[in-house]
């Protein structure tokens, strides 16, 4: 069974495009906050902490794909299932459904990474495989 996290979102009115429709960057950015949230109430600390304590600075998009499938607007209340479809080697696949109640608005794949400053080029990111004990917490 995979692990499903729910993030709320209420859509404001600048969230909206002059017709009242949400703009799409918008999804991106609550698939996102979603996605750190799954990270969050699956126990993982926060990246500042991991950075401390081994490393990891975040994980990174190396994709995405996103379908729209209803508009929304101002004043409603969202919901984003989160979850891990697919784990890798070295990428994990998350899945976000946007849902409003029962509808389906929008549906969103990512393919990310867990990501290091190697410390031969501090300044750079490199892609870790991926976290035993992470992948633990999150399926
Ligand atoms: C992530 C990277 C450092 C990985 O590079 P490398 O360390 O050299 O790794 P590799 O090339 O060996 O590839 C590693 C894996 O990625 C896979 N890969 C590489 N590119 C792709 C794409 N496009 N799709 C799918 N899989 C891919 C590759 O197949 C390897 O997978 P495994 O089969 O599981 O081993 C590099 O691809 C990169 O810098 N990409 C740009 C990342 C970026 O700028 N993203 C957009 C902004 S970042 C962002 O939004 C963010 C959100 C949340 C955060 O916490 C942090 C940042």
């Amino acid at each position: 069974m995979t692990k499903t996290v729910v993030y709320e979102v209420e859509v404001m009115f600048g969230d909206c495009d002059p017709a009242g429709i949400v703009f799409f960057p918008n999804f991106s950015k609550w698939m996102d906050a979603s996605s750190l949230n799954f990270f969050k109430q699956c126990g993982v600390p926060p990246w500042r902490e991991t950075k401390k304590t081994r490393g990891i600075v975040g994980t990174p998009l190396l994709e995405i794909h996103t379908k729209f499938m209803r508009p929304a607007t101002y004043g409603e209340r969202l919901q984003i299932h989160t979850s891990v479809t697919e784990w890798r080697e070295k990428v994990f696949i998350h899945r976000h459904v946007v849902k409003r109640g029962d509808d389906v608005l929008c549906e969103g794949t990512e393919t990310r990474a867990f990501v290091i400053h190697p410390p031969e080029a501090p300044d750079r990111i490199k892609a870790i495989p991926v976290p035993e004990d992470i992948k633990a917490l999150c399926s």
